[in-house]
């Protein structure tokens, strides 16, 4: 498979409009704060504070020396990176994770790695995970006896067939 092309960035583009302020406290003062690799990019970088090692299989709960003050309305979703993903099987086990707005503990991130062979070192200060932040509703849940139709019905797990083959 060949790469798609690419133009050259012509400059540095601006985020398009102004980045939600969220308040962070630095559990660990050495490590910098949460930040995103490249304008525009969806997810912010989180470190690990220790240096872990995961078995083939084996999962921990990695501390990432933060504590966030989410604006009401949103939330922040502990993504998975797909370089450590695809180079290394390193995954999160409830991904992605939720940060509700009003948490104000230590972000963590429950990494596992689904290698079936090798184990992977984590250095204290790598960058382990993504936080994308995004508005979220509130729901009011209301009981009604019948729920309006739809196309899909009750289709699903399947119901469109299965790869697409001919
Ligand atoms: O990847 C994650 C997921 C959660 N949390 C923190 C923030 C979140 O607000 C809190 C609770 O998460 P969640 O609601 O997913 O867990 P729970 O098992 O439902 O716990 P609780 O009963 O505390 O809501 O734990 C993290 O730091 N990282
Ligand atoms: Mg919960």
């Amino acid at each position: 498979m060949t790469e798609p092309a690419t133009q050259p960035e012509p400059q540095p583009e601006p985020r398009p409009e102004q980045p939600l302020e969220i308040q962070v406290v630095r559990l660990d003062p050495d490590l910098p704060l949460p930040a995103y690799a490249h304008p525009g990019d969806a997810g912010a970088d989180l470190l690990t504070t220790v240096d872990v090692t995961l078995a083939p299989g084996e999962r921990a709960l990695v501390p990432t020396g933060i504590a966030i003050a989410l604006p009401s309305g949103h939330v922040a979703l502990v993504h998975p990176r797909s370089g450590l993903a695809a180079r290394h099987g390193v995954s999160i086990v409830n991904s992605p994770g939720t940060v509700d707005a009003g948490y104000r503990g230590e972000v963590k991130v429950l990494l596992v790695n689904l290698d079936p062979a090798e184990p992977v070192e984590l250095r204290r200060g790598d960058r382990i995970a993504q936080l994308v932040v995004q508005r979220v509703e509130t729901a009011a849940f209301v009981e009604v006896d019948v729920l309006p139709s739809s196309q899909r019905g009750t289709g699903g797990y399947g119901s469109t067939g299965g790869f697409g083959r001919p």
